[in-house]
């Protein structure tokens, strides 16, 4: 029998619940709030919750687990040794609170599932399903991405901690524990002070994710539906999916639609879909308003995947192995950075472009291996070499502003600041086909439909308690059996998760209501004006100011970038930033021998690129705006990576124009 009062836990959870007292393991601890003014001694972290958890299985085995400032640190006791380990907040992307529900036959209501102490089968899910009312435990999991560093840079191996609260004998009683655990849980890692007892989001708006399907290999869908929605459930953000249905409907769609009701905007695809929903909100009236409210994220799903490489290599994610779980990692954080938004124009065409502008080679490779998409990101390597074979120069002439940088600070300079528009209202469609991903239980993806669940036991699911690490207060005795020696060996899942992707794509192309295109200018063609910042530079047809640098001749190429990284494989701009308020512009001018250019394209995907000795043939200058005059229209020109008329363009910086999801 078990005798709960025995083995209530020995510390006062009293910092959440007014009380006075806090005690951790024996001894007194002083309140948060002293700990806070820097009265602990040497830099103790800020405990604010603790607690005593029991492994069924093995009955000498007791851990403190304490939730700090810091992480939730785990100090497991077992016959006289002591193993502590903290798992960091910023590892940690969510929790949620679940209760045991008995599992009936044929009950399409499977979910994650444990072994109760009388050993039957028991389910835990929130919703549906019947309530066991012999167990009173309430369950706590814990969603953490714990990053492991390697020769190669890293990796993020998903760990679940599932914690069991069973201290009193009325699961409301338990439940009110483990709600007080996930409320401060939430709380710190949204960077909030801990104070209530309850956790409600500040912000309660979906997110906006919008797919191409045909991205890169034309597996966005698949990468989206199987790495991305589990982690935005696990982290509780609701979203709404919307499946691109040909070239420049996400760039309508945000133009038209109002993008208000949306917290942010989540691009699943390559860089060429965020060039879309970019321009179509620079597009909008209240271009300035939906440029400031939302963020726009990316998972990568392209060939070249210039901007999540860039975000990932700034803020030092791991991204190699596994790109889209890194960037689907990043957008759960909430967090956002500014963005430089280089404000082009053509001589029929505004557009604002996040990643680079280029003329001559690179743009070449990149518009003529599109014949090679089916190979994925080898196609450029492919073509580079085809190209250096078969070298063609382009005369014309290109000018520049020098940027005044700044060495203090590694690149940034001062840049001139620029007016913003006005607001205004926008107009909305009137038809949305929208899912929520509310799930059942995060921990059976199948849940909806009794797929599988993941949490080892389940019939349904092939993993096992290798990917979890599971913990209850109370009794020691019972036969709760998590393979504990595995801490902390979590493995991705191979659940299967329910699907809303085809249900909101088939509705979609039901519906000509939804299709953004349908409506606009005069005879079903849309009529758009492109708002944002108005331009500082003298007209693309006026000559070149004095203040310029000018140099006319013959080119290789011309590339302004303005992210470090062009495509995962190239490491363009090692110095650029974010926000810095730069454009990097690479001229490689006609004489250059064809073994600069192969130490040249080989040493682009480490960032080696550009020799150490100043060379009359290649250099990279920092600028603020630039200007390319081709004497003829042969060649490529390319606005982040997509083709553009090949003749006079010109660009100039707008630094932090924009907001870009990142993980901190
Ligand atoms: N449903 C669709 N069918 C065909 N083309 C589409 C569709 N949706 C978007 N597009 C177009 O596909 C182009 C390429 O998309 P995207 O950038 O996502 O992939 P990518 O070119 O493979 O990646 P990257 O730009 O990183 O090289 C975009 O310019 C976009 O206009």
């Amino acid at each position: 029998m078990d005798t709960v009062a025995a083995y209530r836990p020995k510390v006062d959870l009293s910092e959440l619940d007014g009380r006075s007292e806090h005690e951790h393991e024996g001894k007194r601890l002083a309140p948060p709030d002293v700990l806070d003014n820097g009265g602990a001694p040497q830099q103790q972290p800020t405990v604010y919750l603790t607690e005593t958890f029991y492994i069924s299985s093995k009955k000498n085995t007791v851990f403190e687990v304490r939730l700090t400032d810091k992480g939730l640190c785990l100090k497991k006791q077992s016959n006289g040794s002591t193993k502590e380990q903290t798992i960091p907040l910023k590892d940690i992307i969510g929790c949620r609170c679940l209760r045991s529900k008995r599992r009936s036959r044929g009950s399409s209501s499977c979910t994650c599932a444990s072994i109760s102490s009388s050993g039957q089968l028991k389910v835990v899910e929130e919703n549906s399903g019947e309530q066991d009312e012999t167990d009173v435990s309430a369950y706590l999991y814990i969603y953490a991405y714990i990053l492991k560093r390697n020769r190669r840079g890293g990796f993020r191996e998903r760990t679940t901690i599932t914690l069991r609260f069973r201290s009193f004998d009325r699961y409301e009683d338990n439940n009110r524990e483990a709600q007080k655990w996930r409320a401060a849980i939430k709380h710190l890692i949204a960077g909030e002070p801990v104070q209530r007892l309850t956790y409600q989001p500040k912000e309660t708006r979906k997110m906006l994710v919008i797919l191409n399907p045909k991205s890169g290999s034309g597996k966005a869908r698949e990468a989206f539906q199987q790495r991305v929605a589990p982690i935005l459930a696990e982290a509780e953000i609701p979203y709404d999916l919307h499946i691109t249905k040909k070239c420049n409907w996400a760039r309508e769609f945000v133009r038209v639609r109002d993008v208000y009701l949306w917290r942010g905007i989540l691009v699943v695809g390559g860089d060429g879909i965020f060039f879309e929903v970019l321009n179509g909100l620079f597009e909008r009236e209240d271009w300035q308003t939906a440029i400031d409210e939302l963020p726009i994220g990316i998972i990568p799903c392209g060939s070249g995947n210039g901007l999540a490489k860039t975000v990932s290599f700034l803020y030092e994610e791991p991204f190699e192995t596994k790109p889209v779980l890194a960037s689907a990692l990043m957008v759960v954080k909430g967090r956002h950075s500014m963005l430089d938004v280089v404000r082009v124009e053509t001589r029929s065409n505004i557009m604002f472009s996040f990643l680079s502008v280029g003329w001559g080679l690179i743009s070449d490779i990149d518009i003529e291996s599109e014949r090679l998409r089916a190979i994925g990101g080898q196609r450029f390597t492919v073509w580079s070499v085809h190209r250096l074979i078969s070298l063609r120069t382009y005369h014309g002439t290109v000018a520049y502003l020098p940027a005044l940088v700044s060495q203090s600070n590694g690149g940034s300079l001062s840049a001139p600041g620029y007016a913003n528009g006005g607001g205004g209202g926008i107009g909305t469609l009137k038809h949305s086909v929208s899912y929520n991903t509310t799930l059942n239980c995060r921990d059976c993806r199948g849940g909806q439909d009794g797929t599988g669940c993941g949490m080892g036991s389940c019939d349904a699911c092939d993993t096992n308690f290798s990917d979890v690490l599971s913990l209850e207060t109370g009794t020691n005795l019972d036969a709760f059996r998590p393979r504990i020696d595995s801490w902390y060996s979590a493995t991705s899942r191979k659940s299967t998760y329910f699907s809303t992707v085809d249900s909101v794509y088939e509705s979609d192309k039901a519906s000509n209501d939804d299709d953004p295109t349908q409506t606009g200018g005069p005879n079903g063609a849309p009529f758009v004006q492109m708002y944002g910042p108005p331009s500082r530079l003298p007209a693309l047809t006026a000559a070149i100011p004095d203040s310029w640098q000018c140099i006319t001749g013959d080119f290789v190429m011309v590339h302004a970038a303005y992210q470090t990284h062009l495509s995962t494989d190239c490491y363009f701009a090692p110095q650029s930033r974010l926000n810095d308020g730069i454009i990097w512009l690479l001229i490689i001018r006609a004489g250059v021998s064809r073994s600069q250019l192969l130490s040249f394209l080989l040493g682009l995907s480490s960032g080696t690129h550009i020799p150490m000795q100043a060379n009359e043939h290649i250099q990279m200058v920092p600028v603020t705006a630039f200007r390319i005059e081709p004497a003829g229209t042969t060649g490529h020109m390319t606005v982040d990576g997509e083709n553009v008329e090949c003749g006079p363009i010109q660009g100039e910086v707008f630094p932090s124009l924009a907001k870009v999801m990142v993980p901190k």
